[in-house]
């Protein structure tokens, strides 16, 4: 497929709010593309890029290349020069670079042009774009769109479905089974801003701690026990305490879900650094299991004995949950009734805080699981209001951090896949993410200005703040009030962060 005809169809289905044009443009497109030019399509069109950083900041884009006069790139050409672009290292990097830009651009017609700077400043990012493709596929090959979503959800990738079904037509679905052995993207939870709050929404729901680690997915089958992140990482070889203790489980073939993380010998959780820092490290693990022991806490069955269990209501899941793993291993829960058990609900969340975690998740009782899905019925309650908010800018600090990257500027996604800044904040920053930043944001700079950068929009970091302002600076008409930075999530993507509507919807108080 030629470049030119992706860089047309992106600009047309930019230019239409309606969502049936969307979707007919892109059964369009399916019906055209080959089923190799898939994986290099569907995240174009969304605006990622899939070789992730490319090193192309500024410095390197800003060059006057007269455009080509007629279209020659396939994508696949485009594609295999930016993978090169991001390859290259060492010194005179940014020349080389800066000299690949320049002949890829000069190949390029004006319009495609216009399309790869969109690109690779991250102005064409199109987040919702993935919900139409789903239905424009199901149009291109006949397949019915819920077979294809559910698909999706147990392939954890758009990309891998799409290239089966242009492959093999509808009957390719039947491969995308829930499996031991492949992992599915876990269910998420919503925000509510009080246990009343959350109650008053599912109705019958279980109150459940929320351990402040991270997400692990285990599957067994026999001898073999598989450890997966929620970005579906392999983390087997890092946590093999865990290993050993799906092994000891009574079950044969099950998926677990659960939350891996460090106690100290008093039963309190250590901090959440200490927890990732263990799980993100590869070298030495005998080491490292030995100074920061983990432990695994399930909290949802997926799968048991070959059957899956994911259209099964929570109670029914967590039966099966309750009879393969033993309590010290599974969440403590209590199960509320509706609002007339508020107190015990209250009295849940409390005693789990005096614990040491960092809040509570209300789970409704006959929700199936929605793997890969911010369910409406899961809902997770916290004391301390955060947010994952992405960095669009970060000014130049001063005195102890003349040199480093600072005063971070912060969007929230707005509905039409832009993002509205909310406040900036340089506190809660340590040392480390203050070196860490400002080298990452050095990268992902577009301009420069006296000031600073500003960035292209790809770095998630979780804001504590104290609640909302009104303001007339920011273009949402609101402010954070003493915003701190808690952490960068390099698991979030920028699709993943917090947007305006939801934060606004939390605030009543501000927006009445
Ligand atoms: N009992 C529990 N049930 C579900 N998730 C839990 C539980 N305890 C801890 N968690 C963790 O909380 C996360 C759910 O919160 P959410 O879906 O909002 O993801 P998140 O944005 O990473 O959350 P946060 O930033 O609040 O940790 C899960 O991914 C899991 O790691």
């Amino acid at each position: 497929m030629l470049f030119a005809q992706l860089a047309n169809l992106s600009h047309q289905v930019a230019a239409t709010s309606a969502r049936s044009r969307k979707t007919a443009l892109l059964a369009e497109l399916f019906r055209e593309a080959d089923a190799e030019d898939v994986p290099i399509v569907i995240p174009y069109l969304a605006g990622r890029l899939p070789q992730g950083r490319l090193g192309i900041g500024w410095k390197v884009l800003d060059q006057d290349v007269a455009p080509a006069a007629e279209p020659t790139l396939a994508v696949r050409d485009v594609d295999a020069r930016l993978t090169e672009i991001g390859g290259v290292t060492g010194t005179g990097s940014q020349a080389e670079r800066r000299r690949l830009v320049g002949e890829l651009l000069a190949a390029a017609t004006d319009v495609e042009q216009r399309y790869l700077f969109g690109l690779l400043t991250g102005e064409v990012r199109q987040g919702a774009l993935d919900a139409v493709a789903v239905e424009g596929l199901a149009s291109a090959t006949g397949a019915p769109p819920a077979d294809v979503r559910r698909a999706v959800m147990l392939a954890g990738s758009l990309q891998t479905v799409a290239q089966a079904l242009l492959a093999d037509g509808p009957p390719a679905l039947e491969r995308f089974r829930l499996t031991v052995g492949r992992p599915v993207l876990p269910m998420l939870a919503h925000s509510a801003s009080s246990v009343a709050e959350a109650v008053e929404k599912l109705g019958a729901c279980a109150v459940e701690e929320k351990l402040d680690g991270i997400r692990v997915q285990v599957h067994r089958d026999g001898p073999d026990v598989r450890l997966y992140t929620r970005t579906l990482d392999d983390i087997t070889d890092r946590l093999p305490e865990l290993t050993a203790a799906a092994l000891e489980l009574r079950g044969e073939r099950f998926i677990l879900d659960g939350e891996v993380i460090a106690f100290d010998e008093t039963g309190r959780p250590r901090s959440f650094q200490e927890t990732a820092g263990r799980v993100g490290s590869r070298l030495d693990v005998a080491t490292a299991a030995e100074q920061v022991p983990v432990s695994p806490v399930f909290f949802d069955a997926l799968s048991m004995d070959g059957r899956d269990l994911l259209d099964l209501p929570f109670t029914e899941r967590h039966t099966e949950l309750a009879r393969l793993v033993p309590e010290p291993m599974r969440v403590r829960r209590t199960l509320v009734h509706g609002p007339d058990d508020l107190a015990e609900a209250e009295r849940f969340l409390a005693d789990t805080l005096v614990r040491g975690h960092e809040g509570v998740v209300l789970k409704a009782l006959d929700a199936a699981y929605s793997a890969g899905r911010r369910g409406a019925s899961w809902l997770k309650v916290k004391p301390v209001h955060t947010l994952d908010l992405v960095v669009l800018a970060a000014e130049w600090g001063h005195g102890r951090r003349t040199g480093k990257l600072s005063n971070l500027h912060l969007g929230a996604r707005t509905a039409d896949e832009g993002f509205a800044m909310l406040g900036k904040t340089f506190k809660g920053m340590t040392d480390a993410m203050l070196t860490w930043q400002t080298e990452r944001l050095r990268e992902l700079a577009v301009e420069e200005k006296r000031w600073g950068v500003t960035v292209r929009p790809e770095l998630v970091v979780e804001i504590a703040y104290d609640g909302l302002q009104r303001s007339t600076r920011y273009p949402a008409g609101v402010t954070l009030r003493f915003a701190r930075v808690i952490r960068y999530r390099e698991d979030k993507s920028p699709a993943e962060a917090d947007t305006v509507e939801t934060l606004l919807a939390a605030h009543p108080e501000v927006t009445r």
